[in-house]
């Protein structure tokens, strides 16, 4: 088939390894070109329409839930803890009222799961967003960092910090649901002159993902050795973090959805639109 070609996203951590794994083992071809990035790049990408499909933050979807199409039964979720989102704190979450709060600007829905959480106790941090990669990267006067990706896991945060609270598991347990961190998108003006191109990019996806799952194996070699982690707890990172997008999913993004939007945290409902090919 003679394919336009296609720019698509990719969350460059190892948390997207199993979605990528067959696209990045033969599987690609020549019409997709493939545009790795920090989820707030690849946010501001689509937001541009310089990117065909991509994954994005779940908040960023939201508060732009008119301009963008979801695909299905793919995301970046976690039934329980997920390891590599996490805030880092020497005070409880009680203590942090009117302390200083520093959340990465490589998050979206992290940093809003954030927000929200101290919403609802009736806490309120000073919040301020900057570069968190490195132990280095975190002022002298900040009382509580949330990190996400592949730096959450590698760097030595409890050099400075003694707890580490899982946002993941933080969300299960305020409301029994699982979280979904980021969603894989379309702008909606690209549905119709891509139309070919994105239904067979979907078909790529979940055949490059079922490929990741059968090689598994591989899949927690390459994490493990670009991070240098142990393979056990990369193992146990991909058992954590699931890909899909199934209804019990739909369910805890649609009760985050409304919560965000109870606090004043989005300012519209989000009436989620799924990309369907007949
Ligand atoms: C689970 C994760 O979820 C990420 C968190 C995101 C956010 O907070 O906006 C976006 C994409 C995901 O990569 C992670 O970073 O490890």
């Amino acid at each position: 088939m003679n394919h336009k070609k296609i720019l698509m996203g990719k969350i460059d951590y190892i948390n997207a390894f199993p979605v990528y794994y067959g696209l990045d083992h033969g599987m690609l071809p020549k019409w997709i070109e493939m545009v790795p990035g920090p989820p707030a790049v690849l946010n501001k990408m689509i937001q541009e329409e310089l990117l065909h499909v991509s994954p994005v933050s779940a908040a960023f979807y939201a508060m732009n839930h008119r301009k963008l199409l979801v695909l299905p039964d793919l995301s970046i979720s976690c039934y329980g803890k997920v390891l590599s989102v996490v805030l880092m704190t020497n005070l409880s979450l009680e203590e942090l009222h009117r302390k200083k709060v520093i959340l990465t600007h490589d998050s979206a829905t992290a940093s809003a799961l954030v927000r929200l959480v101290f919403s609802q106790k009736g806490i309120e941090p000073v919040f301020f967003t900057g570069k968190l990669r490195e132990l280095n990267d975190v002022p002298g006067d900040v009382d509580a960092a949330m990190i996400i990706g592949d730096a959450a896991m590698t760097k030595p945060w409890e050099d400075r910090f003694l707890n580490r609270i899982d946002l993941g598991e933080l969300w299960y347990n305020m409301t029994g649901l699982p979280f979904v961190f980021a969603l894989w998108v379309s702008p909606e003006n690209c549905i119709d002159r891509y139309r070919d191109e994105l239904k067979d990019a979907l078909t790529l996806f979940y055949e490059s993902r079922k490929n990741g799952y059968e090689n598994i194996d591989s899949v927690i070699e390459s994490g493990a050795s670009r991070l240098n982690l142990d393979k056990e707890y990369v193992r146990r990172y991909f058992e954590l973090l699931h890909c899909n997008l199934d209804m019990r999913k739909i369910d805890g993004l649609k009760h985050f959805f409304s919560l965000l939007h109870e606090h004043g945290l989005l300012k519209e409902k989000v009436n989620l639109r799924l990309l369907d090919y007949p």
